[in-house]
This record gives structure tokens, sequence and C-alpha cells, in this order.
């Protein structure tokens, strides 16, 4: 799919916890909790975006699995595309976030997601029991 106001973000999962990033900006989503990723850059393959931002956000390499669920509607008309994703190499750094955590199974809504993520979080609650390899 080709489309402006696509966003790409990233489920990492490691040892059953799910990694969560803390937003730095802009002022009205500081603090708040996210998947690493960001807006795919026009005739950029979405994949190839995530593995950008995941690149850029964490230093880390990450390789793909499965989707999580469809089209996931955000603010101002953007639709966001999620993957599981485990890390290939690296370890994740916050270089453009405040801070990460790795969630445990039942800490998954101990953070303040964005609210548009919510529904993410528990789409992934759902799978992870039978993709946290
Ligand atoms: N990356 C990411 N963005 C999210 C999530 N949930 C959510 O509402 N968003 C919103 C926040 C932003 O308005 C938009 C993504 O923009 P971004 O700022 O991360 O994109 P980007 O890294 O490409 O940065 P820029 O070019 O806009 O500066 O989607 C999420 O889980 N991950």
């Amino acid at each position: 799919m080709t489309d402006a106001r696509l966003v790409v973000g990233a489920a990492i999962v490691e040892g059953g916890r799910l990694l969560a990033a803390q937003r730095s900006g802009p002022p009205a989503m500081r603090g708040g909790w996210e998947f690493p990723g960001g807006k795919v850059e026009p005739g950029e393959d979405e994949r190839a975006a995530l593995v950008r931002e995941c690149a850029e956000e964490l230093g880390v390499q990450v390789v793909l699995g499965g989707r999580v669920g469809g089209d996931w509607p955000l603010q101002d008309g953007y639709v966001m595309h999620v993957w599981f994703a485990t890390v290939a190499a690296g370890a994740p750094r916050p270089l453009e976030h405040l801070a990460l955590r790795w969630l445990e199974p039942q800490e998954l809504y101990d953070v303040p997601w964005l609210p548009a993520d919510l529904p993410v979080v528990a789409a992934i609650e759902k799978l992870l029991p039978n993709r946290s390899g």
C-alpha cells in the first residue's frame, strides 16, 4: 500500500516482553508511549521504512514477523500498520525517545500509551502467548 499518511510501528518482542518507547515530542505527545516507527516516505516500501526507523530510533537491526491486525486509525487521518519484530543485531537504545521499557505481559498497561495505540496493545496481548518464542 502506498499512502502519504501511513505510519509503521514495530511490536518488538523478546523473551515474551514487549518494547515500548516514550515519545520526546511534539509537546502534546511528549511522555506518551508508543511503538518504535514513523512515517513511510513517499515511494518507500513500508516494511523497509520500519526497518529504517528502528535503526534510526533504536540503533538496532530488526527482522519483521507477522502483522498485528490491519489498519489502525491515528490522529489527523493517519493510519498505522504494525508488525511483530525481533532484534537481530544490537541492543535497543533510546536515540530519539525519552526512555525505553521492556514490558512483561502483566505490565502491558503500566505505561500511558498514546491513545490510538491502546487497541493495538490489546491485540498484541491476545497474540503474545503464541508469538513470544
Ligand atoms: N511511531 C509511532 N507513531 C505513532 C504511534 N501512535 C501514534 O499515534 N503515532 C503518531 C505520532 C505521530 O503523529 C505519527 C508518527 O510520526 P513520527 O513523528 O513518529 O514520524 P517520523 O519518525 O517519520 O518523524 P517526522 O518525519 O514526522 O519528524 O503517528 C506509534 O505507536 N508509533
